[in-house]
């Protein structure tokens, strides 16, 4: 039996060389279709920013010279210039004047330091007259402390340089990155394509989510579950296929050989006599093992090879709905992350449960359960029926080969899947 380090450790291998098929596509800033991807080429600050020196304060604007006396018995007064808004153009500041500077308007000319208004007198701009840089020169501001030049200036180029890297290749671009290109200008850039996959569920009990349930039949949920973690993950479901029987999933897969990178597939991989995934892979190559996990045991990994040399990646999950799932993110979620350009594996911590649990001694075991208001972990029943319960959970909890029972208070390493 393999076990689970064994098992992720070939997953990963396997589709590993998935990441040089992803070549690029153009996205655009606006739309919403940038947001998740990543990168394919690094991408160079076409402009400086900020683009010119301006205020982080509303304040005045002046040569810091001209306050080197200044002190609360005998503060400098200056003439008040013209204002710089946030959106003027820039002017020149004549010397022995201060100018009305608001956060984010051109430095004028000649200035290179900011007061903050508060630190003035009048320590406000209410009755201040010349409001624009064309009014003249009139009435005067006080100021009872130098200061330093370079005070309140955000000076050009200061966040990013024309010229040097904004981001770089294999960069997802959340909200943050978004808003760097968007400041920059940039609103192209080439992306990594999605991965395309074909999503197969099997069994024939299965039925539609809309569909009246004869007895014995039930609702696919994996279709729904396993396309939504994947799409979840950046990739693209290129379709969902539910064949009757393993020549139709033959064919089903050999159809998509030339539009999909990878196959996943749920149900059809243990020890019953209808295992159709097993018995229409099994003879292209797909290895069956059982991994010593629980949920999640039966597992079919490998490179589904056609006659015509054509070769697929294929990942198969027990059908369990539970078991299919934690599958997918003990295996498939780390990998689909590396290809999104983030960490393998999702938020972890290490927390005291909440009771006591006991767990197969031979396997690593993976339970749902959700963190109490003390901050422990109360662990939910381990059956990999119990989907409504999943939907209910906030972590999964490892329980590691070689434990079997461990006390209330025990500290249990925890995956977070409320994010
Ligand atoms: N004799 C043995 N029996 C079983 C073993 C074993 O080692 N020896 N392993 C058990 C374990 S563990 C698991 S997990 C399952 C895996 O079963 P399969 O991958 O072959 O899946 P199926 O037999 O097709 O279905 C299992 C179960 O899941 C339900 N299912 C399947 N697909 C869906 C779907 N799309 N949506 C909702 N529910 C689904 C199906 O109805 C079954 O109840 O095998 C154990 N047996
Ligand atoms: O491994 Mo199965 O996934 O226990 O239910
Ligand atoms: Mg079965």
């Amino acid at each position: 039996m393999r076990s689970y380090a064994e098992h992720r450790r070939a997953v990963t291998e396997l589709l590993a060389p998935l990441e040089s098929r992803l070549d690029a596509e153009h996205a655009n800033l606006s739309g919403g279709d940038a947001l998740g991807r990543v990168l394919a080429a690094d991408v160079v600050c076409p402009i400086e920013l900020p683009g010119f020196d301006n205020s982080q304060m509303d304040g005045y604007a002046l040569r810091a010279a001209e306050l080197a006396g200044a002190a609360p018995g005998s503060p400098v007064r200056l003439p008040i210039g013209p204002t710089s808004a946030a959106g003027d153009h820039v002017f020149e500041l004549a010397p022995g004047t201060a100018s009305p500077v608001m956060t984010g308007a051109p430095i004028p000319r000649g200035a290179d330091a900011v007061v903050p208004i508060e630190a003035a007198d009048p320590p406000s701009f209410i009755g201040i007259s010349g409001a624009r840089h064309d009014s003249p020169v009139q009435e005067t501001v006080g100021f009872a402390a130098p200061v330093e030049p370079g005070a309140f200036v955000r000076r050009a180029g200061s966040d990013v340089a024309a010229g040097a890297l904004l981001l770089a290749a294999g960069t997802r671009l959340g909200p943050a990155q978004l808003g760097a290109l968007a400041a920059a200008g940039v609103t192209a850039f080439p992306v990594r394509r999605r991965l395309r996959v074909l999503l197969v569920s099997t069994g024939h009990e299965l039925r539609p989510p809309a569909a009246e349930l004869r007895p014995g039949q039930i609702h696919d949920a994996n279709s729904t579950m396993l396309g939504a973690a994947l799409r979840a993950c950046g990739a693209e479901v290129v379709e969902a296929v539910s064949p009757d029987d393993a020549a139709s999933l033959r064919e089903a897969i050999a159809d998509a050989a030339g539009r999909v990178d990878l196959v996943v597939t749920s149900g059809g991989v243990s020890e019953g006599a209808f295992e159709v995934v097993r018995e229409a892979l099994a003879p292209l190559g797909v290895a069956f093992e059982k991994v010593a996990i629980q949920p999640g045991g039966p597992q079919g990994l490998g490179l589904a090879r056609f006659d015509d040399e054509a070769a697929l990646p294929v990942v198969a999950f027990p059908g369990n709905p539970v078991s299919a799932l934690v599958s997918f993110e003990l295996f498939l979620r780390p990998v689909l992350r590396r290809l999104e350009g983030l960490a393998p594996d999702r938020h972890r911590a290490t927390l005291p449960l909440a009771h006591e649990v006991v767990s197969p001694l031979a396997k690593h075991q993976v339970r749902r359960g959700v963190v109490d208001g003390d901050g422990a972990v109360e662990v939910g029943a381990p059956s990999s029926h119990l989907l409504h319960a999943y939907a209910q959970a906030t972590v999964l909890v490892h329980l590691p080969v070689g434990v079997d029972r461990l006390p209330a208070g025990a500290p249990v390493d925890v995956w977070r899947i409320d994010d």
